[in-house]
């Protein structure tokens, strides 16, 4: 049965792509305005349907429906209208001259692209990779997770009534290791964008390796540090801390999972903080005062609850929650541990779930070690006023994204990407557009030059 299923899927993506190969040429050829004008339209689109929207990936994610509505599906139309607006800016450079040359290079798409995403931000991941490849001239197959593949498909039929043509953008929905697997592994996919996990993404490393050699780039896992200084609002830096871990349920690759305080006001921001988590309002996804719905499913809810109980184990302590919340859903109390060692299982492995590792520090020095001490390097977090302080953590932190005094601070024209075991390549910003580009030189020999 399953090897049916592998075949038929390979058959149709065989002949899927030798079309898509043709589209490559027919998309990349449309004029640049054209293809920006689509995209514009296919934005407008998606405003016109937010509500609808929403409530996919509030069902699907059990994310927060209004969160939804106001943030992650407005902002993605507008990164499809900030790649709109670059793509008749694409070009290549005139190269110094020479006696013997006159070159140039052109930036071509690179060609057809395979774009797996996760379940944690649907909507958003879809456009991180769907929008600088349209406006890059490239086709694509997207594989949405399993667990929310419902606004994909909303976005396939909206990308019609846009003006895509048939063939440019695909939607295929299928498990990881069947329809993921053969969109790394196949021989005529150019390139790979992947978000999720470190696991997966080594295995699409390996499957591009061995099969043509496609580009890879990868957003993968994290361990984001949030430090906060002796001079720090308090008051303000709880609230980083709390929605820094908090939001969308810690199911964000750049959760601020380990919390370091110095310890003047180490005492203090701990009863805040404790203070607020008890306060944190978890329940139904669609209930407008409800701040954290339920986890994505019983696989992740259960790994969120195993790592609970390893804290535990590990000796660190538990200040507040732990639970679960009622007895029906995958719903868990805002959770936050405390005398935290770097090496603890709790402080190294992403949980991917409401749980906070929080440890107290007292120099600067010491801040920096403990927050390096990660295999992963995604994003980091720093909460003071004095400039010092910002300029040494800022560039001793080894991570693709350093917030000062702010935290999640993602906008479409910043580079967004990982150090280290968080992946490679960058998204958003006119980085991510060249994921989809590939360089081509072009070579003239100069005969008559009166240089000569
Ligand atoms: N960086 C991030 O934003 C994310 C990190 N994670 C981390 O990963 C953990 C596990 O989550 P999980 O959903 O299993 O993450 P995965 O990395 O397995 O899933 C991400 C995407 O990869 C697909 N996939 C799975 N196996 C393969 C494969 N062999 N070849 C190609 N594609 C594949 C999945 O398909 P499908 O699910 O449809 O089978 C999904 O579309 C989480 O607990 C979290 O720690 C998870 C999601 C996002
Ligand atoms: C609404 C914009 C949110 C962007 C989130 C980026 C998160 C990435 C991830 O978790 O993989």
């Amino acid at each position: 049965m399953g090897l049916t299923i592998l075949y038929r899927l390979s058959i149709f993506f065989l002949r899927m792509l030798s079309n898509l190969l043709l589209m490559i040429i027919f998309f990349s050829s449309y004029d640049y305005q054209e293809r920006a004008k689509i995209m514009m339209k296919f934005a407008n689109l998606i405003d016109e349907n937010i509500e609808e929207l929403a409530a996919l990936d509030a069902i699907d994610a059990g994310k927060l429906y209004h969160m939804c509505k106001a943030l992650d599906i407005p902002s993605a139309a507008n990164t499809l209208r900030y790649f709109a607006g670059a793509a008749d800016k694409i070009h290549g450079n005139v190269l110094k001259p020479s006696r013997q040359f006159h070159a140039y290079t052109l930036m071509e798409p690179i060609g057809v692209v395979g774009h797996i995403i996760p379940w944690n931000f649907p909507t958003s991941m879809f456009f991180v990779k769907v929008s600088p490849c349209l406006a890059a001239g490239c086709t694509m197959v997207l594989k949405p997770a399993e667990q929310t593949p419902l606004s994909a498909l909303f976005y396939a039929h909206l990308a019609k009534l846009a003006g895509i043509p048939d063939g440019v953008l695909n939607v295929v929905p299928g498990f990881g290791e069947i329809a993921g697997a053969a969109v790394s592994s196949h021989m005529d996919i150019d390139a790979v964008s992947f978000t999720g996990s470190t696991q997966t993404g080594r295995k699409i490393m390996e499957a591009a390796a061995k099969s043509n050699l496609k580009q890879v780039s990868l957003e993968l896992g994290g361990k984001s540090p949030l430090i906060i200084f002796d001079d720090a609002d308090i008051e303000k830096a709880t609230e980083l801390a709390l929605i820094g871990i908090l939001f969308n349920k810690g199911e964000v690759c750049v959760a601020s999972s380990r919390v370091f305080v110095q310890e003047g006001i180490y005492e203090e921001f701990e009863k805040k903080l404790v203070e607020k988590a008890k306060a944190w309002v978890v329940g139904d996804n669609f209930d407008h005062n409800v701040q954290q719905g339920p986890q994505v499913d019983k696989k992740q809810f259960e790994k969120i609850l195993s790592y609970i109980e390893h804290g535990k184990r590990e000796g660190a302590t538990l200040l507040t929650g732990g639970k679960t919340v009622g007895n029906k859903g995958y719903f868990i109390e805002p959770t936050i541990f405390s005398n935290i060692k770097d090496d603890m299982l709790i402080a190294q492995d992403e949980i991917f779930g409401p749980v906070l590792a929080l440890k107290k520090f007292k120099t600067i020095e010491e801040a920096i070690k403990s927050a390096n001490n990660t295999r992963y390097g995604l994003a980091a977090g720093i909460v003071t006023k004095n400039l010092d302080i910002v300029n040494t953590v800022s560039r001793s932190i080894r991570a693709g994204s350093i917030w000062i005094n702010c935290y999640f601070a993602f906008e479409d024209d910043i580079p967004f990407g990982g150090y280290k075991m968080s992946g490679f390549g960058r998204e958003y910003g006119l980085e991510a557009l060249h994921k989809y580009l590939q360089v081509k030189s072009v070579v003239t020999p100069i005969y008559n030059s009166p240089w000569l």
